[in-house]
């Protein structure tokens, strides 16, 4: 049966507003807004996701559509941001989508926003370090950075793009110049090379990876990514052949999967779980829960070097202590030294991008 001239407007009507990307219905429509939904729009976080559009930005999409803590989730990328916006909007939980496609809405995905999640860029492939991404991510973050300290000065960034170990002093240097600039806001994830290190030490003890708390400092390249397998919880002990393999294995757990996927990109499934695992963190800390610890690379003076990963606190202003590294034993000192050399290179490589 055809739908009846009245239907037929009803629908035309409907039609007319709903307008991706930008998925919004207007309050002058006589529609209920979309944005009823969000409860939560005064007592949950407003988030951005900058490439939301990638490997991991569609499940990390997913994950925080499915978090509870979050009322507003803002989609930004310069490709297929509103199809993705339109499929993660259809999920029956609390937070309200919006989709953002391009430079000339980057302003709007960002403004009002709490927490800023960037995992735009390019990924590895096989034969390739993360530093081989540096000319084309740096820019990326660079102008992505710019918008923040536009449009949401305040917001927690958490920067997953790589070579992490850069990306992270090239955001703290374009927040500095514009004047912005609070250390305790600015986060690089490092939760990844945590994920795995609990997984891969679980497996050795033979115990479940979720009672396992490992410690991971440094940065987040080969080298830099340094297990603290000395100050495992619950406390356990290592052979040598076993600390090799695990200290090998968590370092390269970037490169293993790059391997496996064989061009197809690095890390997204594992990466969006540690992302959200993160930014839940972020923001438990931002709703004043107490005790919410995670080890992240941070503007820090835990080491001579001006930043390096290591376990924070997390509160109502970001990051709120930075704890020091404890005791190492003689291969996590000699690992510390390697680490901090190639570090230091990554991190001035960074900072004079921006100030170049
Ligand atoms: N920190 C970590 O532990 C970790 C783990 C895995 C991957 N990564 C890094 O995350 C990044 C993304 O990886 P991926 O697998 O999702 O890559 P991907 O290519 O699948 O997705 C990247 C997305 O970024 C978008 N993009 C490109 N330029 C942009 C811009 N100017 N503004 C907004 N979006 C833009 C692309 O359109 C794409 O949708 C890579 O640099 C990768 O190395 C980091
Ligand atoms: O290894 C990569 O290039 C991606 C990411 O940094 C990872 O650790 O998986």
């Amino acid at each position: 049966m055809q739908p009846s001239g009245d239907v037929n407007q009803r629908i035309a009507r409907i039609s007319a507003h709903l307008n991706p990307p930008n998925l919004q219905m207007e309050e002058s429509s006589g529609l209920r807004q979309a944005n009823c939904r969000a409860k939560g729009g005064s007592s949950g976080f407003k988030v951005a996701i900058l490439g939301a559009a990638g490997g991991i930005g569609q499940p990390l999409a997913m994950l925080m559509k499915m978090n509870p803590l979050v009322s507003v989730l803002h989609l930004y990328d310069v490709v297929n941001a509103p199809g993705v916006t339109a499929d993660i909007s259809h999920m029956d939980t609390g937070a309200v989508v919006r989709g953002f496609l391009g430079q000339k809405e980057l302003e709007n995905a960002l403004i009002g926003m709490d927490l800023v999640i960037i995992p735009a860029g390019v990924p590895r492939k096989p034969g390739m370090t993360r530093d081989d991404l540096f000319n084309i991510n740096a820019g990326i973050v660079k102008t992505l950075c710019e918008g923040i300290a536009k449009c949401c000065p305040k917001a927690i960034v958490n920067v997953i793009s790589n070579p992490v170990n850069s990306t992270v002093p090239i955001a703290a240097e374009v927040f500095r110049k514009a004047g912005t600039y609070d250390p305790k806001r600015l986060l690089g994830v490092t939760m990844l090379d945590v994920v795995r290190a609990n997984t891969f030490v679980a497996e050795v003890l033979g115990i479940d990876p979720r009672e396992v708390d490992v410690p991971v400092v440094g940065g987040h390249a080969g080298v830099t990514i340094l297990p603290l397998l000395s100050q495992v919880k619950p406390p356990c002990s290592f052979t040598p052949e076993e600390t090799d393999y695990l200290t090998n294995r968590i370092q390269n757990g970037g490169t293993e999967v790059v391997e496996a996927k064989a061009g197809a990109g690095s890390a997204t499934l594992s990466m969006a779980y540690a992302a959200v695992k993160f930014a839940d963190a972020c923001l438990r800390g931002l709703r004043g829960d107490a005790g919410v610890v995670e080890c992240a690379f941070v503007a820090s003076q835990v080491t001579e070097l001006p930043f390096f990963a290591s376990k924070v606190r997390l509160g109502r202003t970001g990051i709120e202590e930075i704890y020091p590294l404890g005791p190492l034993n003689e291969s996590e000192r000699v690992g510390l030294e390697k680490a901090k050399k190639e570090l230091a290179a990554s991190i001035e490589k960074g900072i004079s991008f921006v100030k170049k």
